[in-house]
C-alpha cells in the first residue's frame, strides 16, 4: 500500500513531522509559500497540516485533488473555507484544547500587563527615565472580571481570575446555569456585564452573532475606566471605536493580541499609551505548540491509515477504538446505500436508516454517512462520507437515522428504506461473523447474499426452466457466473435471482435477458 503524503505548510513544532512518518505517512514541511505555489503543489498530497498563515481557499482546495484531511495544529479554523472543504469531501480537524491554557494564561497576563502598565513602565525605565510618578496602577483584587464566552478558554481564564480574588461574571448564550455555577462564575447578559465588569476578556470564536460584539454602541455602555483584553479573535472589537474612547479616557487600557487584519501592522491603536499588544501569541508557548503538533499529527495519521476521526468539524468523530468495529458495518452500510440507489426508481423523497441488534450499539453518524456515499455516487464520482450528507441535503432528501432496541431474526440489522413517488423500497443487511457484510432482503424478498463487483438483479415470475435459460444466456455470451442467489415472495409468484459475474455485461445481453420467457425486470449492478 502506498503511504499516505501529508504537507506541513506552517512553522510547526518538529514533532509533527515526527509522529507522521512514525504512523506510516510520508510528509514534506514545506512553509512559506504564495497561494500559487501551494495551489501548484497541492494535489499531491492527503493531508495539508496548518497553523494560521496558510490559507485554505476554495481555489487550494479545487487543486487538491488527493486531499482526504486539513489538520489545523490550534484552535481557529477562519483560514479554512469548510463549506468548500465539505463539498470536496475533505475532512476538517483542529485540536480544540491543546493551547486552552497557554492562551488563558495570556489573558491573565495581558489583565496583568494593564492594571500595572508594566509594558510602558519598562520601556521608559530602559530609555533611563526612571519615572517612578508617571504611573499608579490597579489592584485586580475584588475588581469585577467580565468574559464575553465562557467555553475552553474562557473558563480557566475564571478559574485563574478567582485565583487572584477577581468576581467573575460571564456572557455566553450557550453556558448552561450548571455550567456557571460549576466554573463559579455569574451568568449575565451582555448589557449587565457592559455595565459592572471592570475588566472584560473576550473568548468567543468569530462568528455572524460575535463579530463586532464591542460595536461603539456596546463600548459607549461599558463602565467608566474599564479595561479590555482581546485574545480571541480580530474582529470582535470595533477597533476605532476603541481608539476612540481610549483617547477620551472612558476605557482606561486595552490589550489585543489579535487584530481585524493580521499581520496588524500599520493599526491606529499603535503608540497610544493606554494599548498594548503582542503579534496573535497566545498561542505560542513551547508546551502548547508540542501539544497542538502531537495532537494533529496524531489525529491526521489516525483517519489516514485507520479511518479514526477525532475533533472534525465537519464530520462525526470516530474513535480509532470504534473504527475497526464499524469498517464493516461501513461497507455493508454503503453497499445498502449503493444498492436502493442502483435500484430505486422515480425522485427520491426521503431515506431511513434503521439499525438493530449489535449495529444499535455503534454510532449512527458514520453509517449515515456511509450509506448516503453509496446512495449519492449514482450522482456524483467525487462523493465520500463526508460530503454525502451535504449532497442529499442540497438534494432536498430527508435523512433519518433509527435506533432500534427490538430483538430482530438477526443478532445484527441494517435497513436502508428509501421513498419515492412511487413508494416506499427497503433492503437491508446484516454481518455474517463479525465482518463479513451480507445483503438479507431486498424489497420485501429474503435472499442472501454478498454484494461484490458486478451483478445481475434479475426480478421474473416463479416458473420451472427459468433457471437454466439464464444460465444458457450467461455461458453463450461467455459470462462467468461467479455466484447465484434466489429468493421469491411465495411459490409461483414473484422470484429474485441476484448474481455476480466476472465482467461487466453488455447492453445486448441485457437485452436478450430482459427477452426471455417469465422475467419481469433486469438490472446489472456494481459495488
Ligand atoms: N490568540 C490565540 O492565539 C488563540 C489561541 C487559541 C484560541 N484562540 C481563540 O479563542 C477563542 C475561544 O476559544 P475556545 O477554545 O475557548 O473556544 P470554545 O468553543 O471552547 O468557547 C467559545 C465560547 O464562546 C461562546 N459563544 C459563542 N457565540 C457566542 C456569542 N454570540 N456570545 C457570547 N459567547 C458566545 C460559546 O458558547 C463557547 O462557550 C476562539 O476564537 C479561538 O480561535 C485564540
Ligand atoms: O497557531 C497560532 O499561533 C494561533 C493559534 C490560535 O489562533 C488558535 O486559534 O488556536
Amino acid at each position: 500500500m502506498t503511504k499516505p503524503k501529508v504537507l506541513i505548510s506552517d512553522k510547526m513544532d518538529p514533532n509533527a513531522a515526527r509522529i507522521f512518518e512514525e504512523r506510516g505517512c510520508d510528509v514534506d514541511v514545506i512553509t512559506g509559500e504564495t497561494p500559487e505555489e501551494l495551489a501548484a503543489r497541492i494535489g499531491d498530497y492527503d493531508g495539508l497540516a496548518i497553523r494560521s498563515s496558510t490559507k485554505v481557499t476554495a481555489a487550494i482546495l479545487d487543486a487538491a485533488t488527493n486531499l482526504k484531511v486539513i489538520g489545523r495544529a490550534g484552535i481557529g479554523v477562519d483560514n479554512v473555507d469548510i463549506p468548500a472543504a465539505s463539498a470536496k469531501g475533505v475532512v476538517v480537524m483542529n485540536t480544540p484544547f491543546g493551547n486552552s491554557i497557554t492562551t488563558a494564561e495570556h489573558a491573565i497576563a495581558m489583565i496583568f500587563a494593564l492594571a500595572r502598565q508594566i509594558p510602558e513602565a519598562n520601556t521608559r525605565t530602559q530609555a533611563g527615565e526612571w519615572p517612578k510618578n508617571a504611573f499608579m496602577g490597579v489592584e485586580v483584587t475584588g475588581k469585577t472580571l467580565g468574559l464575553i464566552g465562557a467555553g475552553n478558554i474562557g473558563s480557566i481564564v475564571a478559574a485563574r481570575a478567582q485565583g487572584v480574588r477577581m468576581k467573575v461574571i460571564a456572557y455566553d448564550p450557550f453556558l448552561t446555569p450548571e455550567r456557571a455555577v460549576e466554573i463559579g462564575v455569574e451568568k449575565v447578559n451582555l448589557d449587565d456585564l457592559l455595565a459592572r465588569a471592570d475588566f472584560i476578556t473576550l473568548h468567543t470564536p468569530l462568528t455572524d452573532e460575535t463579530r463586532n460584539i464591542l460595536s461603539r454602541e456596546n463600548l459607549a455602555k461599558t463602565k467608566q475606566g474599564v479595561r479590555i483584553v482581546n485574545c480571541a479573535r480580530g474582529g470582535l472589537i470595533d477597533e476605532e471605536a476603541l481608539g476612540d474612547l481610549l483617547d477620551s479616557g472612558h476605557i482606561a487600557g486595552a490589550a489585543l493580541d489579535v487584530f481585524k487584519t493580521e499581520p496588524a501592522k500599520g493599526s491606529p491603536l499603535f503608540g497610544k499609551p493606554n494599548f498594548i499588544c503582542t503579534p496573535h501569541l497566545g498561542a505560542s508557548t513551547t508546551e502548547a505548540q508540542v501539544n497542538v503538533a502531537l495532537q494533529v499529527a496524531e489525529q491526521m495519521a489516525d483517519y489516514l491509515v485507520n479511518g479514526g476521526v477525532t475533533n472534525a468539524l465537519n464530520m462525526p468523530s470516530l474513535s480509532a477504538e470504534e473504527a475497526p468495529k464499524l469498517k464493516p458495518y461501513m461497507k455493508l452500510a454503503e453497499s445498502l446505500g449503493s444498492l436502493v440507489g442502483q435500484l430505486a426508481h422515480g425522485n427520491l423523497t426521503s431515506i431511513a436508516i434503521e439499525r438493530e441488534g449489535a449495529a444499535a450499539e455503534l454510532s449512527g453518524k458514520p453509517i449515515e454517512g456511509a450509506v448516503l456515499a453509496g446512495l449519492m455516487r449514482q450522482y456524483s464520482d467525487t462523493v465520500n462520507m463526508v460530503n454525502a450528507p451535504f449532497l442529499a441535503k442540497e438534494r432536498g432528501l430527508d435523512v433519518r437515522s433509527i435506533r432500534h432496541q427490538r430483538e430482530g431474526a438477526y443478532n445484527t440489522l441494517l435497513r436502508v428504506t428509501v421513498g419515492t413517488e412511487n413508494g416506499d423500497r427497503s433492503v437491508a443487511g446484516t454481518l455474517f461473523g463479525s465482518d463479513a457484510p451480507r445483503l438479507v432482503e431486498i424489497f420485501g424478498v429474503r435472499i442472501e447474499a454478498e454484494l461484490t463487483g458486478h451483478m445481475l438483479y434479475i426480478v421474473n415470475e416463479d416458473a420451472p426452466g427459468f433457471i437454466g435459460r439464464i444460465g444458457s444466456l450467461l455461458g453463450e455470451a461467455g459470462i462467468n457466473i461467479g455466484t447465484f442467489h434466489l429468493g421469491r415472495r411465495e411459490t409461483g409468484g414473484e422470484a429474485v435471482l441476484l448474481l455476480s459475474v466476472d465482467q461487466p455485461i453488455p447492453e445486448s445481453v441485457v437485452k436478450q435477458a430482459c427477452a426471455l420467457q417469465d422475467v419481469k425486470l433486469v438490472k446489472p449492478l456494481a459495488f
